[in-house]
């Protein structure tokens, strides 16, 4: 039989698991405390490849805002687009209370990307691929959103059988730093993988960085090791 695509590129299940964790979005120490240990890592890599000051990012899949935020504490102009609702919300409540504007929107990053093409000089895209049906197209979407010389930056989790026992096992069993069935492992994507979506979205991969856990040390690094968890930088070239 024909499986029919879900136009909206969503799939219900991975959306609710946000939906119900979100009013502890902002607890550091809660379910999503890993996405707060993280940040300043993938702060520290985007603002190492980029500028921030006073450019117009967009953050697909934002979620609560925990990476927005801080791009905007960095002095761009955030756009934060989810397609959650109570994950915005959080968002939302949040902003008010740090003081760093975001312009908080709930729209697939595909319909953004018919109603803004080239809009935004950086798009960042974090812990989202591995959530949803079509990777690829959200991929595509990045790539037509940013402008002609703009970077974009993903973070993802790779598929094989060291991240099945790192980042199922370890995270979600073992060491508990995530809620069980957090993530599907079938839904991991290979650097391999990104790497081709990225080009076929008119994307020069200039650098792929991978995310370590230091079970001992309680600590995240990053290092050329992309076995798990990594993160990737792509530019739009000015021709293409
Ligand atoms: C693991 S959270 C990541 C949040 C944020 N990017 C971060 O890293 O801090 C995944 C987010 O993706 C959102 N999401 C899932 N499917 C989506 C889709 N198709 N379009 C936009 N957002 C989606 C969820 O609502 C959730 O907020």
């Amino acid at each position: 039989m024909k499986q029919v695509e879900d136009p909206l590129n969503l799939d219900e299940r991975e959306l609710d698991k946000f939906e119900r964790v979100a009013d502890r979005w902002w607890d550091r120490n809660g379910v999503l405390k890993s996405l707060h240990d993280i940040n300043p890592l993938r702060l520290g890599y985007i603002r190492e490849r980029t500028r921030l000051r006073g450019v117009r990012v967009l953050d697909v899949g934002c979620g609560g805002g925990i990476l927005s935020e801080a791009l905007a504490a960095e002095g761009a102009r955030v756009t934060g687009i989810d397609m959650g609702e109570a994950p915005l919300m959080a968002a939302r409540r949040h902003m008010v209370l740090s003081g760093h504007a975001v312009d908080y929107r709930r729209t697939t990053v595909e319909a953004l990307a018919d109603a803004a093409p080239a809009a935004f000089d950086v798009v960042t895209c974090m812990e989202l691929l591995e959530h949803v049906p079509r990777p690829a197209s959200i991929v595509a979407a990045c790539g037509r959103l940013v402008r002609p010389g703009g970077d974009v930056f993903f973070a993802t989790i790779n598929r094989n059988l060291k991240s099945f026992v790192f980042a199922i096992v370890g995270a979600e069993y073992v060491l508990r730093l995530l809620e069980r069935g957090s993530h599907s492992f079938r839904m991991f994507v290979r650097p391999g993988e990104l790497t081709q979506w990225a080009e076929s979205a008119g994307l020069d991969v200039r650098n792929v960085a991978g995310l370590q856990y230091n079970p001992f040390s309680r600590r995240y690094f990053l290092n050329n090791n992309t076995r798990v968890n990594y993160l990737m930088h792509a530019r739009r070239p000015h021709r293409r």
